[in-house]
């Protein structure tokens, strides 16, 4: 059986480096590049890169993958900072590529795409709900991309159960007391030493609460969704968004 042929972009931060460990390790792939920031993207189409691992930040990732898809490499992309637009513009770039794909994981931890869909499911029963996000201080970005994706699930259910608006009666509070809107659900963002990535979904209703909770305590949580979205996306042309697609849930 020939082997994947894999690249990491990222492959010295944090999670990149757990990927390439991974990848490594894994028998039926082969790491044929490795990627920091500077070096030329076209050592992987020399190395014959078939799926390009994308770790690196929301300023390198377009870019990143413009070329990936360009040149006929999947891509399996862990990087935060995804709008409406550049997941438009990035599908423009798949449908003139037929047979490309790439997958867009805002969390590659199974707990957390648990986590993602209980919060999904329960949203529409409860008449509050905000999110959590807790991580370590050297995160970029907030709210966290698993959080924004989080709210905008929740936000979709409650639409389409035709749910009202949450109450809140606030009518003073300091600038980012009740944390950042995304889709008329909270999302508060907590930076702490010590923190690894966590979040909690909190729903409440008359007389009870429902605290949904995941906490990634290493990077290496991430590594079987790695995996299986390289093993996957090499046959899923086009756009995916959510690992719970390459995931037999229910
Ligand atoms: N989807 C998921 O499950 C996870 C996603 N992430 C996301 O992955 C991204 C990276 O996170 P960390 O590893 O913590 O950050 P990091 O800062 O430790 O690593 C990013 C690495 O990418 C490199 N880089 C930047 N531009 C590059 C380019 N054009 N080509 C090649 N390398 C480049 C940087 O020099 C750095 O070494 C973030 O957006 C983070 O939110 C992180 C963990 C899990
Ligand atoms: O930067 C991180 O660490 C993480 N980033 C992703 C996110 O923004 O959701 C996934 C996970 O939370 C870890």
């Amino acid at each position: 059986m020939s082997k994947l042929r894999v690249a990491v972009l990222g492959a010295k931060g944090r999670i990149g480096s757990e990927a390439v460990r991974a990848v490594e390790a894994a028998e039926d792939m082969e790491l044929v590049a490795a990627l920091g920031r500077g070096d030329k993207l076209e050592t992987m189409v020399e190395a014959g890169a078939e799926v390009a691992v994308e770790l690196t930040d929301p300023e390198s990732v377009m870019g990143n993958l413009d070329f990936c898809v360009r040149h006929g490499i999947h891509g399996v992309v862990g990087t935060t900072g995804w709008t409406d637009e550049r997941l438009a513009r990035l599908r423009g770039w798949l449908d003139a590529v037929p047979g490309t794909g790439a997958l867009i994981a805002p969390n590659f931890s199974i707990g957390a795409v648990l986590t993602m869909r209980f919060a999904r499911q329960a949203a529409r029963f409860f008449e509050s709900v905000e999110v959590i996000e807790l991580h370590h201080p050297n995160k970029a970005d907030a709210p966290s991309g698993t959080a924004t994706r989080t709210a905008q699930l929740i936000a979709e259910a409650r639409e389409q159960a035709g749910c009202a608006p949450q109450p809140d009666a606030t009518s003073t509070a300091l600038d980012g007391a009740r944390g950042a809107d995304v889709d008329g659900v909270p999302v508060h963002s907590v930076r702490l030493r010590g923190l690894l990535a966590h979040q909690e979904v909190l729903l409440g209703g008359e007389g009870e609460t429902l605290t949904i909770r995941h906490d990634s305590t290493h990077h290496s949580s991430f590594m079987p969704g790695v995996l299986l979205g390289v093993r996957r996306v090499v046959s899923a042309p086009g756009l995916t968004l959510g690992l719970e697609h390459f995931l037999d849930l229910d």
